[in-house]
This record gives C-alpha cells, structure tokens and sequence, in this order.
C-alpha cells in the first residue's frame, strides 16, 4: 500500500493541509484563507479559533481530494508563521486575546523599555541571538498580559498558557483540554526572545524581565520526533504528529539547505533569506538574525542567520486590498510588463518599520522619486523593484557575516511565479537565481521533519536526491546600472526614516 505524509501549513494569510509522497511530489493540496485583522494603525491580529478550524478543515479537505483515507497517512508535521503569540487558558481551551501577529508594531514602547534595564540590546543579541524588536513573541506575551483585565492573575495562578501558532495547532489536534499536548520546537522557540541559543531552553531572567510566568512556556522538544497523536475525532485521527519547523526554517529543510553554506530565500508575505551554518552559531554584525535552523531528533542542533523582510508579497496584497490598483496578484506582473524601468520611482515599504538589515521601528513607508511622467506601470515596477532590492541588502549582510560568497540563490514562495521578478532579482544580485520543481517546500519541510522521525525517510540524503531545478535566472543587467539602481534603492530607504517620533 503506498504511503503518504501530510503537512499542516499554518502562514500568515491562510492555512493549508499538503500531503506528499516518498519522492516529495505534492498529492493533493487544500488551503483556506484566514480573515486579517487591523484594529488600529500598526495592529495586526488573528483569530486563533478561525485558524484551528480551518486548520481541520483543510485536513479534511486534503484527504477528501486526494481521496486517501487516515490509515494512508502515517505522520504529521506542522509548519507556522512564526513569532505570532496565542495566549489561552488551558482550563477552557479559550484565548485571552486575539493572536497578535509577528507583523503588529503595539510593542514598540515594551521593546524600549526592555531595552533600557541592565545590558539592554547587546544582553538579548548575546543570549537569543536577536535584535530588541516589535517582531518576537515575548513582549507580545507581555503585552496580552498587562492589557487584558484579569489575565496576569490568570496567568501567575497556572492558568494561561502561550504558544506560538504550531503551540496552538498542536495543543488541540492533540485533545485540547482532552489532555493537548503543549509542546513547541527549538526554530519556534528562537523566535520568542526567550530561549537561550546555547542550551536550547527557556531563560528565567528574561522571562522575569518580561513578566512572564515559566509556567506559561510550553516545553521544547526536538523539531522531528513523535509529540502526540491526533485527537481520536476528526481528519487524521491517531496519525502521530512527529515535526515542527518554524516556516521559514522548515523551507529551508524542504530546499535541502542541509550542509553549512547553503541558503534559501522564501517570498511571501515577507521575505527571509536563512543560510546554515552548520553547528556553529554565527552572530551577526551585519543586522541578521542567529536563529535555530533545526535540531532533528537527538543530533546537535544546526544554526542559521536569517535576514528576515517584513513587507513584500504583502506590498502586493496591499496594491489589490487597500488601493484596489490590481484585482489579483498575478495583474501587478501585467501592469510592470507595460514600461521598461521604474521611471524613476522607489517604494520603500517600512509598514511595520524595517527589518533586516536596519531594525528601524521609526520608519514608515515612503514612494521617493515622483515626477508626472510616473505611471501604473511605473508604480507597479516599483512595487516589485522593493522586493529584489531589500534581498539585495540581506544578501550583502549575509555575505558580510558568514564569509560565504553565495553564488546562486535558491527561491521558493508564492511570489517566484512572477517572472519579471526573478529577472530583476537576478539581475540586481548578479547572481543566478533557482527556483526548483517543487516550490511548497515549507509543507514539505514540516513533512521530511515528520517523515524523518517515523522511519519514512531514512537520511537527510533522500532529502537531497528528492530536490530537482525548475528554472534558472541569469543575470543580465551590465554592472553600472546594477549599481546606480542600488545606489537609488539605498538613498530612498533613508527617507523613510524617524518618521514615527520618540
Ligand atoms: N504573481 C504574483 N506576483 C507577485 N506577488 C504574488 C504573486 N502571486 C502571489 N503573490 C504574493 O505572494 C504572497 C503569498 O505567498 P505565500 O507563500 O502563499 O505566502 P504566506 O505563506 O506568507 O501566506 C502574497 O502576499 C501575494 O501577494
Ligand atoms: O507566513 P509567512 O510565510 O509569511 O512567514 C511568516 C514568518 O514566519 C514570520 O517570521
């Protein structure tokens, strides 16, 4: 009897079920997006309940079109957004609060103040490998619990538990308050500010600068081993869920990023570039991240810096929700096709500051360079322009940090279907750009993770001999144009600058 693997996406926008076959082909697919909510200026918000119901359905869905049954499959993995906290009590199986996204700004005044008790940046770049950011779980955590009446008492008495959205996933496929495990794995964990990068465990001094009880952190386990089985009602029931992986970790696994060295860059919502550098922690002097790569069963745990991009396929969303410029994302490629150059115009889009390489929470997003001559299809360039020239500064950054000179990049994401794009991409690195067969790769992480620990896969080398080229981009711009475009790209995102004051 042939035997599958399934995959439980949970990212930024929606949620998807994949379930793969032995050589990593895709077998069927269902997906449902999630309703994003934006209650004020910088505040973005899930409902955690809408995402776990959609996560049953697309499981559901997944076998019904494939119409495979529960005894096909014979492990789980899950991959999430990253960063974005859920608090709920573990009585009631209730959140507190909405999930509050890893793109939300609210924390920017915690972010300070943390950054003003003893050792301040330099403590958390030391012991968690990041920047003092609005990005991370923890002063979210912190936030939900000195804004929502009642819950700190909740949360000192046992009560209230927090997870990131794997945490949350696993909790009820696993039973809920029927006994729901609550687990998370190391890639999730680096991205709380909480976890101590050495010893891969939760650190009781900055969980007491933050004000958050131990007792709320799940427990850190493995990123592929067997957690639990799934809930006995419902798709997949007694499946054992055997991974997790951070999204952008887990496509770096589904790349077959497995040796020191390799890199990959995911577009979607936001774009992050992850390189492996092996067992050894490399920290950043460039405005990376030193995150966990993953840490698979018992072996060593692998690290990785990570440039992360808050704003890119969102820009595209943004064009077609906000604006109403574009009816579906696939037109922006229409409407860029139209002109030849930007016309001179930069879209630098700092919606929730910048990320790497600059860590600036004080800027806001900026269109530099407009003349009356700046069209739709000029806008629309621009718009696809910010993509390639933000990777273009992580790459520079991860070149700097590592040592490695990366001579290819290998993409993945829901924006590498836009040719012109990886053209520009190509042609604004000057080095080539890969785009390979199967462009999921982060269910497909979540589901070699979870493949990995019941014996489905036997090594990371059947990950490598799965991994096959799609399509190549040359570079084709001469160099005096890469660089007076470069050179333009970096004098606009000065203009985004302390725009939000003190
Ligand atoms: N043809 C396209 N050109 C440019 N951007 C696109 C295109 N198709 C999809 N996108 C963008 O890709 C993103 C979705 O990618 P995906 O990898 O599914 O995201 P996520 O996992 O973050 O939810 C959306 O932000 C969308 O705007
Ligand atoms: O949901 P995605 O694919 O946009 O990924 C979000 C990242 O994990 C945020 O760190």
């Amino acid at each position: 009897m042939t035997q599958y693997v399934a995959a439980i996406d949970q990212g930024t926008t929606s949620t998807r079920c994949m379930i793969f076959d032995h050589s990593g082909r895709v077998v069927s697919v269902d997906q449902k997006e999630h309703e994003q909510i934006f209650p004020k200026a910088g505040w973005v918000e899930h409902d955690p309940k809408e995402v776990w119901q959609n996560t049953r359905q697309v499981a559901a869905g997944a076998l019904a079109k494939a119409d495979l049954s529960t005894s096909d499959i014979v492990a789980v993995g899950i991959t999430n957004q990253r960063e974005t906290a859920v608090v709920w009590d573990r009585n009631t199986g209730e959140p507190v609060y909405n999930a509050i996204v890893w793109q939300d700004t609210r924390t920017d005044k915690i972010v300070t103040e943390l950054g003003n008790l003893g050792g301040g940046q330099e403590r958390y770049l030391q012991k968690v490998g990041l920047p003092l950011a609005t990005y991370f779980s923890g002063p979210k955590v912190r936030w939900i619990l000195d804004n929502v009446e009642g819950a700190r008492e909740r949360a000192e008495a046992g009560d209230l538990v927090f997870g990131n959205m794997d945490t949350w996933v696993l909790w009820n496929m696993t039973g809920g308050v029927d006994g729901g495990v609550h687990v998370t794995d190391p890639t999730n964990a680096s991205r709380t500010m909480l976890m101590d990068l050495d010893t891969l465990q939760w650190d009781s001094s900055i969980a007491a600068d933050m004000g958050i009880p131990m007792s709320m952190l799940p427990e850190i386990r493995s990123s592929s081993e067997v957690y639990g089985q799934v809930r006995e009602r419902g798709a997949l029931a007694g499946v054992p869920i055997a991974g997790i992986l951070g999204d952008q970790q887990a496509a770096t696994f589904g790349q077959a990023c497995l040796s020191p060295g390799e890199a990959k860059n995911t577009y979607g919502t936001g774009n992050f570039m992850l390189l492996n550098t092996g067992t050894e922690k490399v920290m950043s002097r460039n405005g990376l991240l030193t995150t966990i790569c993953y840490k698979i069963g018992e072996a060593a745990p692998v690290y990785a810096l990570e440039g992360s991009i808050a704003v890119t396929g969102s820009l595209v969303q943004w064009l077609r929700d906000n604006l109403g410029m574009i009816s579906n994302a696939a037109e922006i490629e229409e409407h860029a096709k139209t002109v030849e150059d930007n016309g001179g115009a930069y879209f630098v889009p700092a919606f929730s500051g910048l990320f790497a390489p600059y860590w600036r929470s004080d800027a806001r997003g900026a269109i530099v360079g407009l003349t009356r001559f700046v069209n739709k299809g000029h806008l629309a360039r621009a718009v696809l322009e910010a993509t390639a020239f933000q990777t273009r500064e992580v790459l520079d950054a991860m070149n700097a940090d590592s040592g490695v000179d990366l001579t290819a990049l290998k993409v993945d994401g829901g924006m590498v279907v836009n040719e012109l794009l990886m053209q520009f991409q190509a042609d604004i690195l000057g080095v080539p750009v890969i785009r390979p067969v199967v462009n999921e790769t982060t269910a497909l992480g979540a589901a070699y993770a979870a493949g990995l620990a019941v014996g489905f896969w036997e090594t990371e080398d059947d990950i490598r001999e799965n991994w096959a080229q799609d399509k190549q981009w040359e570079p084709r711009m001469d160099s005096a144009r890469r660089d007076s475009e470069y050179k333009n790209w970096k004098k606009a995102v000065t203009k985004t600058f302390d725009w939000v004051e003190g």
